[in-house]
């Protein structure tokens, strides 16, 4: 497709938006703005977009499509600055906020002037954030939300599509509402667990410094969303304000009734919990089907001996998979360690186990 397409926040959503459109639609021209002169500076560094605006008001006036991905309270500013600006008639404003009520609400004055709003979520990133970590592929296989509401033309909605075709995403449409709610539930709440169980270890460390040290496998894979970005993950929290408080009330419950079993030394209860807990979610979706994916881990029990990483790591590059990240976790102070290996693909992690059988007796598995 042809046109100007104007992104406002170029971080890891907004940069790798921009990069699936630039790839889909090489024809297009994409401009971009941010608040951090530094990052907008590295964005065209980067060719992430062909060039910067000077102000997003400047920006807005050349754009046929615009995407806001900023946290979500700006986002909300943004949308309340804009409706004096002059606009395209013609243009498709869409955001890839995290929440949906609060954010449509507020695009319903755009509305009213006949301004075209449709509410987006690609549900799929990661805990790091800036425009050094977006990539082209970020949501390949993820669901893609859109909250269109009834003023929204069909039409519209199909050209939104088509602009961010290059996501490789399933677009999914849902109603602001069920969204939050959803959301809520497996994307919003386990944040605070998981910033919680950081919390309570940082306390125990105080009184045995081993605590960190000790917590280097299970525990990091856990909390691994605990290194989010504390200002996106604020707003999120105000925003869904309602439905996470609910979840609060779900949570505190369900952890006195599993207290009591534990208390009470009750066998049988504690060990449906785990057995049921197990089940459901070995039955979820696999990620190339669709759930959040972020990476495609491959842990390998390796000994310890000089060379084997360099040894494990020249066979991948033999037959050219590619690692995003290589890790050694140091749980097990006996012979072996687990060296973790991050991929880009199930298809490369899939090829990557297969070059480790061939060449190795070392135990793989997938995280
Ligand atoms: N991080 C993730 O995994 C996902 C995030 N989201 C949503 O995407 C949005 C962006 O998140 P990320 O890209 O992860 O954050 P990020 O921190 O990587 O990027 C946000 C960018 O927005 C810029 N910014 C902040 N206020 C601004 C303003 N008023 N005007 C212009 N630029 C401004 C920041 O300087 C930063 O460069 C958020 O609303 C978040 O809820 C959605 C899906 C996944
Ligand atoms: O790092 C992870 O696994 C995430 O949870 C990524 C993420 C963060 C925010 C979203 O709205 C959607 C996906």
């Amino acid at each position: 497709m042809e046109g100007t397409v104007f992104v406002v926040g170029l971080g890891l959503i907004g940069g790798s938006i921009a990069l699936a459109i630039k790839k889909e639609h090489p024809q297009s021209f994409v401009i971009g703005f941010d608040v951090n002169e530094e990052e907008m500076k590295l964005a065209k560094t980067l060719a992430v977009i062909d060039d910067n605006a000077f102000s997003i008001e400047e920006g807005m006036a050349q754009a046929d499509v615009i995407i806001l991905a900023t946290p979500v309270m700006q986002t909300e500013k943004i949308l309340a600055e804009m409706l004096t600006y002059r606009l395209k008639q013609s243009v498709i404003v869409t955001d890839v906020g995290s929440t949906k009520q609060r954010i449509v609400q507020h695009a319903k004055r755009l509305l009213e002037k006949g301004i075209t709003f449709i509410g987006g979520h690609p549900m799929a990133g990661s805990h790091k954030s800036g425009i050094t970590a977006a990539r082209a592929h970020l949501f390949e296989n993820a669901f893609y939300i859109l909250t269109p509401t009834e003023e929204v033309q069909g039409s519209d909605v199909e050209r939104l599509k088509q602009w961010l075709k290059g996501t490789k995403a399933h677009f999914v449409a849902l109603s602001p509402k069920e969204h939050d709610r959803i959301t809520g539930v497996i994307s919003h709440f386990p944040h605070i667990i998981a910033a919680s169980l950081v919390h309570q270890a940082q306390q125990h460390e105080q009184e045995d410094e081993l605590v960190s040290r000790l917590a280097a496998g299970g525990f990091r894979d856990i909390t691994r969303i605990a290194s989010s970005n504390p200002e996106m993950w604020r707003d999120i929290f105000l925003h869904n304000k309602e439905e996470l408080l609910a979840l609060f009330d779900r949570w505190m419950m369900e952890m006195q009734k599993v207290r009591s079993f534990v208390e009470r030394e009750e066998s049988d209860a504690i060990y449906r919990y785990f057995l049921e807990a197990k089940q459901f979610r070995d039955g979820l979706p696999v990620r190339t089907k669709g759930a959040i994916p972020s990476f495609y881990d491959l842990y390998v029990d390796v000994p310890d001996y000089p060379g084997v990483i360099s040894e494990i790591t020249g066979y991948l590059a033999h037959e050219r998979i590619s690692i995003t990240n290589i890790r050694i976790i140091e749980t097990r102070e006996e012979i072996y360690g687990v060296l973790r290996l991050s991929f880009q693909s199930d298809e490369d992690r899939q090829r990557a186990k297969e070059c480790i059988k061939k060449h190795t007796n070392y135990e793989t598995y997938e995280g």
